[in-house]
């Protein structure tokens, strides 16, 4: 790691507790493809996260984005409040907007200030009716040279046909943070699907399951800039950079600077709670498994993973007294694909950090998959809209649009 930067408010460098985990590490270069799934679904057992490498974006263009997001948070906040987020979920959000955990953080929201950035879709598309699709927010170019330009249009079908090759012919129209985002925003979704093909494999289903048109061939694929001004956490307060929460989608790629602050919690259902720190691996994605996906393999929510996985086990192998740890693996593996509880906590340092949360499309239903059911043991949780679902996790999460309104009048 590198040095890390001057600590405000006199606060110790090193955090209280500095359990590190050990995520495994899913090489998206390799051809051992058997190595690949074998490791990620190890990591399913374990956390739900994993780091992934080589995964086909540059460093030299991963620096870029975070500069460029870096550009965008050091404007004044009167600057950041004219883009703040809209109903679609696009733009601005101010500290505290967020409250992720709201028995812990009794009093505040998290203190951190993002950015969204979803899938273009014009207005007027009927598409755009949807309440993820839509518009993005664009800095103004005499504030920030470069964000935005009048090309929008063509930055918007680039986006939405997700075709480098298109993009590239195209790209002498755009400014240059919008190249940067748009060919993150891309270049993502193929590790995206990269990622999930690898987990259809992990749950013994077809490599393509996830690639279904209502799947992630239209997903609702959202890239947050994060930013943590340097605030120090107190969990005996209530004062987080983010609050305990798993993610609502599929899956989650994120990008971190060198600045320690993730944790995870590997047993949501220990008393007292484990948190072990996610350290920052250079170049690569921290990869978690989201929300939805636990619905689709039909986890048992309240209850530890690993506390609930060694009572299964001592069951089956009581029952069944022949057979290997192993073979026990493969039976439960399905039940296992665990959203995974994590918080950011500040040490005083500043710290930045791009998520990309991937979700299928709109309509896309989430439903126990049929591997994942019997009659011993039916689906717990009924079938839903993903844009449904969405929609409800984010306005439990977010402050009402309304209080800025009352704000600004
Ligand atoms: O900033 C981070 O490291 C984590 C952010 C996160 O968990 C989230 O935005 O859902
Ligand atoms: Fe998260």
């Amino acid at each position: 790691m590198e040095k890390q930067g001057p600590v405000k408010n006199g606060a110790e460098p090193c955090p209280a507790t500095n359990r590190v985990s050990l995520l495994n590490c899913i090489d998206l270069s390799s051809p051992d493809i058997h190595q690949s799934v074998s490791l990620i679904k190890q990591a399913c057992l374990d956390c739900g996260f994993f780091y992934v490498i080589n995964h086909g974006i540059s460093q030299e263009f991963m620096d870029e984005v975070f500069g460029m997001s870096k550009r965008f948070f050091e404007l004044p906040l009167n600057e950041k409040m004219k883009l703040l987020r809209n109903e679609k979920h696009r733009g601005y959000t101010p500290v505290l907007d967020e409250l992720l955990d709201p028995d812990n953080q009794v009093h505040v929201g998290d203190y951190k200030e993002g950015y969204y950035i979803g899938v273009e879709v014009p207005e007027g598309d009927p598409e755009a009716e949807k309440p993820f699709y839509g518009p993005n927010v664009w800095p103004a170019p005499d504030v920030l040279p470069g964000w935005r330009d009048t090309m929008e249009r063509f930055h918007r079908e680039a986006l939405v046909s997700d075709t480098k090759g298109y993009f590239t012919v195209y790209s002498f129209l755009f400014s240059t943070i919008e190249i940067y985002l748009i060919y993150y925003l891309c270049a993502f979704r193929e590790v995206a699907k990269a990622v999930a093909r690898i987990i259809a494999l992990a749950l013994d289903l077809e490599v393509d399951f996830f690639d279904k048109p209502e799947m992630l061939g239209e997903p609702i694929a959202t890239l947050r800039l994060l930013h943590y001004e340097g605030q120090v956490s107190d969990p005996v307060k209530g004062i987080y950079g983010a609050g305990a929460h798993s993610d609502f989608g599929l899956i989650t790629l994120l990008a971190t600077d060198d600045v320690l602050g993730l944790q995870i919690c590997k047993d949501k259902g220990a008393k007292p709670q484990i948190w072990e720190y996610v350290a920052p691996v250079k170049g690569s994605f921290i990869v978690n498994l989201g929300d939805m996906l636990e619905r689709w393999s039909n986890c048992i929510f309240n209850s530890g993973r690993l506390t609930w996985y060694k009572e299964v086990e001592k069951v089956i192998i009581a029952e069944y007294t022949t057979l290997s740890t192993s073979v026990v693996v493969v039976i439960l593996l399905p039940l296992l694909v665990w959203s995974t509880l994590h918080r950011v906590l500040g040490n005083g340092r500043e710290r930045y950090s791009i998520a990309y949360f991937v979700e299928p499309s709109h309509d896309c239903l989430v439903e126990c998959l049929p591997t994942c059911k019997s009659e011993k043991n039916p689906p717990k949780f009924p079938p839903v809209k993903c844009g449904t679902y969405l929609c409800q996790r984010y306005k439990d999460t977010h402050a009402d649009l309304n209080v800025y309104n009352k704000l600004q009048n």
